[in-house]
């Protein structure tokens, strides 16, 4: 299904959110600001974009024209008011884009406009004889013979170019051409439907001579044709609520248990108040250094992890990890968590699931610009490596925190000792590789290439402990002057790692 794999992009949620047209860019610097992440349609995907809409989401023709052609005639009265602009010429074509002038034409002349309709090749179809049949009896005009271009202008205020929409093949084909000229020269300005037309559906004007809108309606998404550098000073709307909000998310993650997520947060939220988690295909990571600048995480959550995984584009979003943690404790152990992004927002959504759905939270979370500051980390061969039970290592911290500062983690061939000193005396702890390795989790494995003896400042060790509920093992790795590396192995989805500088020792004197 076409839809799936392409078009849920940021445009689209406004579309489907918004009202039945958004202005998305006008004249001066707005436009550039307001145009820049937007997604544009090739003509293939317009074409595949309109089947879908048919086939997969059951929209009737007609349905999608009554929307097209009330956005644009609400465009229009928005950029041309009755009051300056009250006489108006639409140009139809023969096949949709026409269709959307002519509901245009109804609608318009109830803003109050005086229409007239020029419909040079009519296309004997059941639509759009009624939609004729209908402005004839609203009121409209239909114009049977074009003045020439540079009359146009005594008996009318604006024009509406609904000629030609995405199925445009170039050249113009000479029944057509006095319409097209009529558009392009008679110095009014030209509200255009979706396409400018004469355009090239994707490359925009083929000319100098060609058609220069004022106003360009593009209906359900822009085509490329409709970029800043084509459209250049026209204003730019986007009409036409056509897409299921479901399929303007950009960006989708969704685990059975909330409870990893809670639990990932615990590790992190002393440590870092707020943090950018940057989502792509492969999943979520996360970098950054602590609120001091002395230890880094690093946090990586891979997309085949997660139950359910989408991210369209890739985005960065900053969060305030205090406040992502009281959203995490609204949800129970028990729940499915997903979260929520489109593109572009200023905003993430949770929702909270409860096991049999009888119970459906949603908390949305304002996000934060961040500064993005990747440190690369380079792959290091470790002399040292020790895998242990992540529960002993953290009562280990724990209970050598209450002798000193410090902790001194040594790695001999005989084992690994853990020790502290202070004002009450001192604390040493030996580990041994453990003989016969029964229940994995339970092992002590050393590794050694060249003993190594580090000292580290406790506080950082607690602080990484908390993680431990995330991963029954964890791994310290070690070499001389070197950061160590405490890494917990979040099952099946990823990992979370520590960096630690050593403390250099210090001089007593
Ligand atoms: N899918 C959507 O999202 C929607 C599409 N709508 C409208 O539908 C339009 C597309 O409609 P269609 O596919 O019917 O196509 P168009 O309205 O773009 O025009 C096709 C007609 O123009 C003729 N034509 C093509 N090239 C020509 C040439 N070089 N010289 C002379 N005649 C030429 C074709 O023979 C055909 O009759 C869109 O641009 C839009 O305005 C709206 O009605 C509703 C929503
Ligand atoms: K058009």
């Amino acid at each position: 299904m076409f839809f799936n794999k392409f078009v849920r992009t940021a445009f689209l949620f406004r579309v489907a959110n918004s009202w039945s047209f958004n202005e998305m860019a006008c004249s001066g610097k707005q436009c550039s600001e307001l145009t820049r992440n937007i997604s544009y349609l090739s003509q293939d995907n317009a074409v595949a974009l309109d089947q879908d809409l048919f086939n997969e989401y059951k929209f009737s023709v007609d349905q999608l024209m009554e929307l097209a052609g009330l956005s644009v005639a609400t465009a229009i009265n928005k950029a041309f008011p009755t009051s300056s602009y009250n006489t108006a010429l639409i140009i139809c074509g023969p096949g949709n884009n026409g269709g959307d002038g002519l509901v245009a034409a109804r609608h318009m002349t109830l803003f109050g406009y005086s229409v007239s309709i020029y419909y040079p090749k009519r296309t004997p179809k059941p639509l759009y004889e009624n939609l004729l049949w209908q402005c004839e009896n609203f009121g409209v005009k239909i114009v049977e013979t074009l003045p020439p271009p540079n009359e146009l202008k005594n008996q009318y205020k604006i024009l509406v170019d609904a000629l030609f929409g995405f199925s445009f093949k170039p050249p113009v084909r000479d029944a057509l051409k006095p319409a097209l000229e009529a558009l392009t020269e008679s110095e009014l300005p030209v509200c255009s439907v979706d396409i400018p037309s004469g355009w090239d559906v994707e490359k925009g004007p083929a000319s100098n001579n060609s058609l220069k809108p004022a106003l360009l309606i593009s209906l359900t998404a822009p085509k490329l044709c409709s970029k800043p550098e084509f459209i250049k000073n026209a204003r730019h709307f986007l009409g036409g609520r056509f897409v299921p909000p479901e399929l303007t998310t950009m960006f989708e993650a969704r685990l059975l248990k909330s409870s990893i997520l809670k639990k990932v947060l615990e590790a992190i939220k002393d440590l870092l108040t707020q943090a950018t988690f940057d989502c792509d295909d492969n999943g979520i990571q996360l970098q950054a250094m602590d609120n001091s600048h002395v230890a880094l995480v690093s946090l990586s959550l891979r997309a085949d992890g997660f139950d359910k995984y989408r991210c369209d584009r890739n985005i960065s979003m900053g969060m305030n990890l205090g406040s992502m943690s009281k959203i995490l404790k609204c949800a129970g152990d028990k729940d499915t968590v997903t979260i929520k992004a489109q593109d572009n927002a200023d905003t993430v959504t949770f929702v909270f699931e409860s096991p049999n759905q009888e119970k459906v939270s949603d908390y949305e979370m304002k996000l934060m610009n961040l500064d993005l500051e990747h440190l690369g980390i380079p792959e290091t061969e470790y002399s040292c490596t020790i895998r242990l039970p992540s529960a002993e290592f953290a009562r280990m911290c724990r209970d050598l925190s209450q002798f000193g500062e410090s902790i001194v983690i040594s790695c001999t061939k005989e084992g690994v000792k853990f020790s502290a000193s202070g004002d009450i005396g001192s604390a040493n702890i030996k580990l041994a590789q453990t003989a016969s390795i029964d229940k994995e989790d339970e092992a002590v494995i050393i590794e050694m290439d060249e003993p190594v003896t580090l000292t580290f400042a406790c506080q950082y060790l607690n602080y990484f402990t908390k993680a431990t509920s995330l991963s029954p093992q964890v791994q310290l790795s070690m070499s001389a002057d070197v950061p160590l590396v405490v890494e917990y192995r979040i099952p099946d989805i990823g990992h979370i790692r520590y960096y630690l500088a050593p403390k250099i020792e210090e001089d007593d004197n």
